[in-house]
């Protein structure tokens, strides 16, 4: 069978993620803690109640202690639900009580309601100070995002970032992304055409 014709921005992409996929299990402790703390005070400064955050995958920040902490201090805490590819993202209201079922690609959901999230935490593999980001290939949140039209803040360590990262026109950039070393505000006028 011949090989699937694969575009050069696609190929770029790929060699970027292979090298990334590998390279994540890098936070201690300490900066896991930092990562969390960040990203609390950056939503908790927001107005937005219902947040979408993620079940980690392995080698991700783990984002778990940030989600009972998000949900103590009184925001909605949504999780994804991965579909078919092609689709975008459902979200699910989760608490601490709730149980998680298996779903696609090793991913995990919660047994809660249908919930539309007001503000999107994404997570990476790469990301560049433009706001661009790389995911796993799934175009899971660009299509998110796209359907939603919310903010959406990027989350991931200092290790993850590249000067730039291969744009497409579907990709959405993100105007916070935050690790355990700093919270990065994108201006919209820097962004890529
Ligand atoms: N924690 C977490 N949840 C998430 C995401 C994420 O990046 N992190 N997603 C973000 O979109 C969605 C799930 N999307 C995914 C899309 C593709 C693959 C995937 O192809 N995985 C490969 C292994 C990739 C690797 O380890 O490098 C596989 O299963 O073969 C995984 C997740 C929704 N939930
Ligand atoms: N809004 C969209 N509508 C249609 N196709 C899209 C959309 N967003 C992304 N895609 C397609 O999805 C595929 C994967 O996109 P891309 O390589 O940017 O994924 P990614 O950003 O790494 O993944 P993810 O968003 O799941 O983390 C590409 O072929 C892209 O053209």
């Amino acid at each position: 069978m011949a090989a699937p014709q694969i575009s050069p921005l696609d190929q770029q992409k790929k060699d970027l993620r292979r090298r990334f996929a590998q390279e994540r299990h890098r936070l201690t402790p300490d900066e896991q803690e930092r990562l969390s703390g960040r990203l609390l005070d950056a939503v908790l400064q927001t107005k937005y109640q219902v947040i979408a955050a993620v079940w980690p995958l392995p080698g991700e920040v783990d984002l778990r202690p940030f989600c009972h902490r998000l949900h103590a201090s009184g925001r909605q805490v949504a999780l994804p639900e991965t579909p078919p590819r092609g689709n975008p993202l459902i979200f699910r209201q989760w608490t601490p009580e709730t149980i998680l079922f298996e779903g696609r690609f090793g991913t995990q959901y919660p047994d809660g309601g249908l919930i539309k999230p007001d503000l999107v935490l994404v997570p990476f593999l790469a990301f560049d100070r433009q706001g661009f980001r790389l995911g796993y290939g799934g175009g899971y949140y660009d299509r998110t995002l796209a359907q939603l039209h919310v903010p959406a803040i990027g989350f991931g360590y200092s290790g993850q970032e590249v000067k730039e990262i291969p744009v497409g026109s579907y990709d959405v950039p993100l105007s916070v992304i935050v690790t355990e070393q700093e919270t990065i505000r994108i201006k919209h006028e820097k962004m890529k055409d």
